[in-house]
């Protein structure tokens, strides 16, 4: 493996340095937090910049965290790799405002803003007339810009997208001769990501291109806007409001067994899908596997600095079956394209469609 990204970039430093410390003010405006939780937010927002890791308190994971420490407990922050660092901070948070304690999600009022300032009739018009694959596949792919996380630096500045890879037509391709297969997705955003994704599954269900669809969420908050189990019950009732039809399909599809929704502690684990246990992998080799996102697609590939021109399929060939990474770029990991500046690796003005078959 090539050297992997660590908090002295300096793009991983202006996200824990700048990102962080606007996340944390909104988390004090939206909710009710006491002293505790406040001088906590603060502890840790001061320690992840400056300060030495320390092991989680004694919680229901904290055996699980010792054991995808990798030796950085004890360590200082500032040289963690980028990862493992930036997802232990979101496990960090979530003990510092009392998650596991009352089940407040603390991203819960971003969320719900998201989904009730979206506009069902100008805003998804395009739903009246069918979808075409490829319109499908791409709405999927741009539902990618709606992080909320990132928008806490990119604001909300309309940008056009390159595709700096675009294998769409072999994942087409795969569909007319492999199809109906089951496809899960492993999801990222919650909100108008998760919508287009859910719009791309009906697609494949209504298409016949899929017998079944799964859909993986985190098993609880994180990287501020990633899906949950109740954020897919949100968005299953918010897409019944939307043109089309889908909310109405994909609730029958749930009830007959066709739409499944899983998580796996694993999807908050701070390491690379190299290191995924056998049962996730088990889980993940019929079919095709949709990975969403920036943050899938480093955990995919690796965090690491690899030289651009290497091709997609030598970092995955670990999977054991049909995979496509649908990404947004807004991190400096980057394989299977043209260089790009670290600047617009993670502006979130290129894309990307990868797909990979063993
Ligand atoms: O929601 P996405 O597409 O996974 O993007 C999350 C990305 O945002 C960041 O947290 C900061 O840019 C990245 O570190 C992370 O990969």
């Amino acid at each position: 493996m090539p050297p992997v990204i660590t908090l002295e970039s300096p793009f991983a430093r202006q996200v824990f340095h700048e990102r962080h410390a606007v996340l944390f003010n909104r988390l004090k405006d939206a909710h009710p937090y006491g002293p505790k939780e406040r001088a906590a937010l603060d502890n840790l927002l001061e320690t992840s910049q400056n300060g030495t890791i320390a092991e989680p308190e004694p919680a229901f994971d904290r055996e699980q965290w010792l054991a995808w420490d990798q030796r950085h407990f004890g360590t200082p922050w500032p040289k963690a790799p980028f990862l493992w660092a930036e997802s232990y901070f979101y496990r960090l948070l979530l003990g510092a405002v009392g998650y596991f304690e009352t089940k407040v999600d603390p991203f819960g009022p971003f969320k719900t803003a998201e989904l009730h300032t979206l506009n069902e009739k100008e805003d998804y018009a395009w739903l009246e007339n069918p979808l075409d694959f490829d319109a499908a596949l791409m709405a999927s792919l741009y539902g990618n810009r709606a992080d909320l996380g990132f928008q806490l630096i990119a604001g909300n500045t309309e940008i056009h997208n390159q595709l700096v890879a675009d294998d769409s037509a072999k994942v087409h391709d795969f569909f007319r001769r492999r199809g109906p297969v089951p496809v899960t997705f492993v999801l990222d955003n919650a909100g108008r990501e998760l919508l287009s994704d859910l719009i791309f599954a009906d697609h494949l269900l209504t298409n016949d291109l899929a017998t079944d669809v799964t859909l993986h969420t985190k098993p609880y908050p994180y990287y501020v806007s990633d899906a949950t189990m109740t954020d897919v019950s949100d968005c299953m009732r918010r897409l019944k409001d939307l043109p089309g039809g889908a909310g109405q399909r994909l609730h029958a599809a749930a009830a007959d067994g066709r739409l499944r929704i899983r998580t796996h502690p694993f999807h908050c684990a701070p390491l690379s899908f190299h290191d995924m246990p056998a049962d996730l992998a088990n889980e993940l080799k019929s079919g095709l596997t949709i990975f969403k996102g920036d943050l899938n697609y480093r955990r995919l590939v690796g965090d690491c600095y690899w030289d651009p021109a290497t091709p997609f399929r030598q970092t995955v060939s670990y999977l054991p079956g049909p995979t496509v990474a649908l990404r947004i770029l807004k991190s400096e990991v980057l394989v299977g394209a043209d260089n790009l500046e670290s600047a617009e690796r993670t502006a979130g003005t290129h894309a990307m469609i990868q797909m990979y078959q063993p």
